[in-house]
């Protein structure tokens, strides 16, 4: 199989060199300055420091044909941007025939009334024929590259996708497991991140493990709450976009958001925060489209309303503990 990655950040870089053990991988830098010292070093020093670039993965920056022209010359086509990336990606992709996927997480910011959008649903505005889907699941980019064991979920209505999904990544090291229930994978895979911002936030004040367990089952409830109003099945939250993701990022510290949510508890401001890591944290961007969009669902979210007071600047992390504690007792519902 030959495999396009559009992105050399620090997933864009592990799945292509995981994908290299058993195919072909071009690995698409947007910034040429980039793909140059990829090229030259065999190595993402900025994203991924420490992995030399198998002999399987080779390096471009945008050619005159562009990505569209690229895109035709491949089996499989993945999207490794981050949310912010995605709709430029599909657009540029719209007339492609081949399987496409994205492996962003998250909710784009609005760019119009509808507020902010999950992948599938940029699709629909911008690519409605294009055979696609999501990659996701529990999955550290630093542990896939080094070949740990790791379990991904490949999620399309189109089985076409699904199976070269599974083609390409399913391995020795990668177990790709298929899910035709995309929107509750997107779903888990954005509101996971902002969770993890508030069990790093927990864990950074030092409330306890009775209090980050608590945190992990409320905001997996609230979790598929959201995902069920948006069309998704309640039984894809308690999988690998679901609760795996939630348990890998809101305890590892290899999460961003997590140490987002670490950094801010000594209370750093979320610039700071953000700055410090180098590296996308969805959860901060995805925050506040996830509360607006409960919120007109009429879904209760309280850990994300929390989140997004606490990332406005409208609480310190102390009254954020104190009003979610200062709720009224409810019965224990999804
Ligand atoms: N790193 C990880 O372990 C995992 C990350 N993800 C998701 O994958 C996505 C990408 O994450 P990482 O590669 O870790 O991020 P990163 O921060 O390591 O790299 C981001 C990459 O995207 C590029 N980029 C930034 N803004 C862009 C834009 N507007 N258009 C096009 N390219 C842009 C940057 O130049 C860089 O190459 C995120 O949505 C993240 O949630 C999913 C699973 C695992
Ligand atoms: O999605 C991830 C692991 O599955 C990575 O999480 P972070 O973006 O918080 O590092």
């Amino acid at each position: 199989m030959n495999i396009l990655v559009l992105g050399a950040g620090a997933w864009g870089t592990a799945l292509a060199v995981r994908a290299a053990d058993q195919h072909q991988v071009t690995l698409w830098a947007r910034d040429a300055g980039q793909a140059n010292a990829l090229a030259a070093t065999r190595e993402n020093t900025r994203y991924l420091p420490g992995f030399p670039l198998p002999a399987g993965v080779s390096v471009l920056a945008s050619g005159p044909s562009g990505i569209a022209g690229l895109a035709a010359q491949h089996d499989l086509v993945i999207v490794a941007t981050p949310m912010a990336g995605l709709r430029a990606m599909l657009a540029g992709l719209a007339a492609c025939t081949r399987p496409v996927a994205w492996l962003c997480k998250g909710f784009e910011a609005p760019v119009h009334a509808a507020g902010g959008l999950l992948g599938h649903e940029i699709r629909a505005e911008v690519a409605p024929g294009l055979a696609s889907g999501a990659l996701s699941g529990p999955s550290f980019a630093q542990e896939v590259v080094q070949g740990r064991p790791t379990a991904l979920v490949a999620a399309s209505e189109s089985e076409l996708v699904r199976t070269a999904l599974v083609d390409a990544f399913h391995g020795p090291t990668i177990r790709v497991y298929a899910n035709d229930d995309l929107v509750g994978v997107e779903v888990g895979g954005a509101v996971k991140n902002v969770l993890a911002i508030a069990t790093g936030l927990c864990d950074g004040l030092s409330l306890g493990l009775n209090a980050r367990a608590a945190l992990i089952t409320r905001g997996l409830a609230e979790m598929t709450r959201l995902g069920v109003a948006l069309g998704a099945r309640a039984e894809t939250f308690m999988g690998l976009s679901g609760l795996g993701d939630l348990v890998l990022t809101a305890t590892g510290d290899l999460s961003r958001n997590r140490r987002v949510g670490l950094l801010l508890a000594q209370d750093r401001s979320v610039e700071e925060a953000v700055d410090s890591l180098g590296h996308v944290a969805e959860g901060v961007y995805s925050a506040r489209t996830v509360a607006a969009r409960a919120r007109r669902l009429n879904v209760d979210m309280p850990i994300t309303r929390c989140m997004v007071r606490l990332l406005d600047g409208e609480l310190r992390p102390g009254q954020a503990v104190a009003e979610l504690m200062g709720r009224d007792p409810g019965a224990e519902t999804r």
